[in-house]
């Protein structure tokens, strides 16, 4: 199958990113009456309030929210994925399902908790994922030629993150690979060296075995064709 990849620029990415997510969340709530949905933290955060302004009344409530990766602190820590969602103030989805949670102390027993948990709510799989890009390539916790890449349950341990904190939870790339809508948001000239090789379609990259992926991107597409 030839991988689909849709680069949309816009001085406003977070804002067409967010269009194409709501987009696509209310597509499947649609057809099933819910939408399963994980998200990033750090800078692609900014995308959902803008997605709670496209969606429709009531849509957001019956979102099953997740995570595609957490580092091991709890959400009071500044560090947190899920308390930089919970400081947005949102109104609350249907349910969310953290990859670490306050409670968790042991990081074999956070992806046993959370696997059970995927499999029986989220019947082991999403329907829309929100992505960020690390300006080393890396998507969810998934960083370029770890071991993590090599996963095949849902959700793994990263003991030794290349970006601090060291200790992170991320879901894995069958299920990224295996997510209908994935919509990464790309912002910043910082991140234009990587932008270049997830459009290059670089080896080793967690992107490079996506399927399919839309990028909203403020980055210009000056230095990415080799022509
Ligand atoms: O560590 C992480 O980094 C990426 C990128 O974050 P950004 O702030 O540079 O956009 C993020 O997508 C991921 O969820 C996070 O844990």
């Amino acid at each position: 199958m030839t991988p689909q990849l849709e680069i949309l620029r816009s001085p406003r990415p977070a804002e067409v990113a967010a269009e194409r997510l709501a987009r696509a969340i209310a597509r499947v709530d649609a057809e099933r009456g819910a939408c399963r949905l994980a998200i990033p933290g750090g800078s692609a955060l900014a995308v959902l309030p803008h997605v709670l302004e496209d969606l429709s009344k009531g849509t957001w409530s019956r979102v099953q929210l997740t995570w595609v990766d957490e580092r091991c602190v709890p959400a009071s820590d500044e560090g947190s994925n899920r308390g930089g969602y919970l400081r947005l103030g949102l109104p609350p989805p249907a349910s969310a399902l953290p990859l670490w949670a306050d409670d968790d102390d042991d990081p074999a027993r956070a992806v046993a908790r959370f696997e059970r948990a995927f499999a029986r709510e989220f019947a082991g799989g999403l329907d829309v994922a929100l992505l960020g890009l690390g300006e080393d390539g890396h998507v969810a916790s998934l960083f370029p030629g770890h071991a993590a890449l090599q996963a095949t349950g849902a959700a793994v341990f990263v003991a030794d993150s290349p970006k601090p904190p060291p200790r992170r939870m991320s879901l894995t790339l069958p299920v990224l690979q295996a997510t209908p809508h994935a919509v990464m948001m790309a912002a910043g000239t910082g991140k234009r060296a990587a932008l270049r090789r997830v459009i290059q379609r670089e080896d080793g990259l967690p992107t490079t075995a996506l399927a399919s992926l839309v990028i909203a991107t403020d980055i210009d597409s000056e230095g990415e064709s080799d022509e």
